[in-house]
């Protein structure tokens, strides 16, 4: 059995669960558990929901630049301890640890500072009228809030929920992935050292239909931002419905990457369209998952991208030269198998990839799957439509403008395109046709954390970033004053 056991944040003191199991944490490069997370019973959320609940109107009456100065003490703290954290993100998710070195821990570093820096400059409305009066806009912190989040970018995403939500002035319950709980958990010993108050930052460990059902259903929690599944997004909605809930949810996508006959396909460029479907092991919500290539330029550009594909090193997460980790758990490798076996059941030809990979030594057990490109199949089969979220691209030809964005269009998601064109009038014309929350034009994954986050249709709902994030977690209140007799 695992010797570390993973501790619930509740009301400023590191604790067990009260009564839940322990699930066991495996590492997916070796398939083997290293630590345990508790399964935390309603009984622990409601304690984090009542000291939240305590600590809200003190925290709320905190002023903005001590709320600000605690993030960045934690983003400081996290900062000295990059090489800790990565390896540990690594060991849990089984991306590289040059990934999560370079990317996730840096970029959790980066949601705790910006956000600490956008309460500070952050403006409230007013609205004259000319008949004698001034409204202004308050802006009041909801309270308690709740915050989901998943496995694949673990750290990332926490925090990019949590900082919002506390620069705002809300207590926060928050639960990560059980699947990913260790960055999380060290994050929670860090807030201590930081200085945050009790009860402000609340960390409950476990399950989505146990610890997490209990956040969306506690009545003193008045808004849930969640990221993950769209089945999980939904059963959330319907679940805070009736009471009335705020809820953002980020969920998943089948995004298109669109490659015009003009683009200029450097090798930069095509190694960042390569990335684009295979980075993290294609786990990113914003992957681009089908491959539109324009039919004068497919057969070219198929031989040059299967070269780059097949160049693509899967190994032990631990070492500096992988490219592409494990995949997250047994489960998820499971589903992704499936995915491959329904392509080419569909008729699917399967150009590169399309099994799971053995490695030798410490990795043997581990969970890996071959970079994998598929071509010849319709964009409405099921696997061009369902959200795989593993290292599988689809190559989809087209013939012109009208074409891409039919193809691109045609899904039931819409979180994020990429769009590869010299065209200056096409890019702007495209990027108005797409119906997508995010459109990259030459580019992926380029992110200011400033602009809306999110997606429409089955991808989301609400937007999180910047200013969006900050206006989910608080309430408006317009004070109108009369200065002038009519
Ligand atoms: N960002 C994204 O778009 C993500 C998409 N996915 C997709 O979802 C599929 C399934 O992955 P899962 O880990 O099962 O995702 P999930 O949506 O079940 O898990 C995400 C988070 O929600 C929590 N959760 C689950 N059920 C809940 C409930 N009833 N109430 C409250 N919280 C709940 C989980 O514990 C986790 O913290 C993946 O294969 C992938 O296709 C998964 C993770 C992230
Ligand atoms: O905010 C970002 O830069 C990326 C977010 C990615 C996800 O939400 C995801 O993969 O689930």
């Amino acid at each position: 059995m695992p010797s570390t056991r993973l501790a619930n944040l509740i009301d400023g003191r590191l604790q067990a669960s009260a009564g839940g199991p322990w699930l066991d944490v495996y590492e997916p490069a070796t398939g083997a558990a290293f630590a345990q997370c508790p399964d935390s019973s309603a009984a622990d959320v409601d304690a984090a929901a009542k000291a939240a609940q305590q600590a809200a109107p003190g925290w709320a009456a905190t002023p903005a630049e001590t709320r600000a100065s605690l993030l960045h003490k934690l983003a400081d703290l996290i900062e000295a301890r990059l090489d800790e954290f990565a390896a540990l993100e690594s060991r849990d998710s089984g991306k590289p640890v040059t990934l999560a070195k370079r990317l996730d821990i840096p970029r959790a570093v980066s949601n705790l500072r910006f956000f600490a820096a956008a309460i500070m400059g952050w403006e409230s409305e007013s609205h004259a009228m000319e008949s004698g009066a001034i409204n202004y806009t308050l802006r009041r912190p909801l309270g308690v809030v709740g915050c989901i989040s998943p496995w694949n970018l673990p750290l990332y995403l926490f925090t990019w929920k949590i900082a919002p939500a506390l620069a705002s002035g809300n207590t926060v319950v928050a639960k990560p992935s059980e699947i990913t709980p260790c960055t999380a958990a060290l994050l929670g010993e860090l807030s201590l050292e930081a200085g945050f108050p009790p009860g402000v930052l609340n960390i409950v460990q476990g399950r989505g239909p146990t610890t997490g059902q209990a956040i969306i259903e506690h009545p003193a929690i008045k808004a849930i931002s969640f990221t993950g599944s769209t089945r999980t997004g939904a059963s959330i909605a319907a679940t805070a419905a009736p009471q009335f809930k705020k809820v953002s949810l980020e969920m998943g996508g089948k995004n298109p990457a669109i490659v015009f006959a003009d683009a200029d396909l450097s090798d930069a460029n095509l190694d960042t369209i390569v990335r684009s479907g295979f980075a993290n092991q294609g786990e990113i919500c914003l992957c681009g998952s089908r491959l539109l290539v324009q039919r004068s330029i497919y057969d070219s550009f198929r031989e040059r991208y299967l070269a780059k594909v097949r160049e693509l090193r899967v190994g032990d997460p631990q070492e500096a030269a992988t490219d592409l980790g494990a995949l997250v758990s047994r489960e998820h490798f499971d589903k992704v198998m499936r995915c491959i076996a329904q392509a080419r059941e569909e008729g699917g030809n399967i150009l590169c990839g399309g099994a799971a990979l053995k490695l030798e030594g410490r990795c043997a057990d581990g969970w890996f799957i071959a970079p994998t490109v598929i071509e010849g199949l319709a964009n409405d089969t099921l696997t061009n439509q369902q959200e795989i979220f593993g290292p599988v691209v689809t190559l989809i030809p087209f013939e012109d403008e009208a074409q891409a964005v039919a193809v691109a269009n045609g899904t039931g998601y819409g979180l994020a395109a990429s769009l590869w064109t010299q065209d200056l009038s096409r890019a702007h014309r495209l990027g108005a046709q797409l119906e997508f929350g995010i459109v990259w034009i030459n580019c992926w994954l380029l992110r200011d954390l400033r602009t809306p986050f999110g997606g429409s249709k089955q991808s989301g709902l609400g937007r999180e970033g910047g200013a969006e994030a900050l206006r989910f977690f608080t309430e408006p209140r317009n004070i109108c004053i009369r200065y002038q007799e009519k």
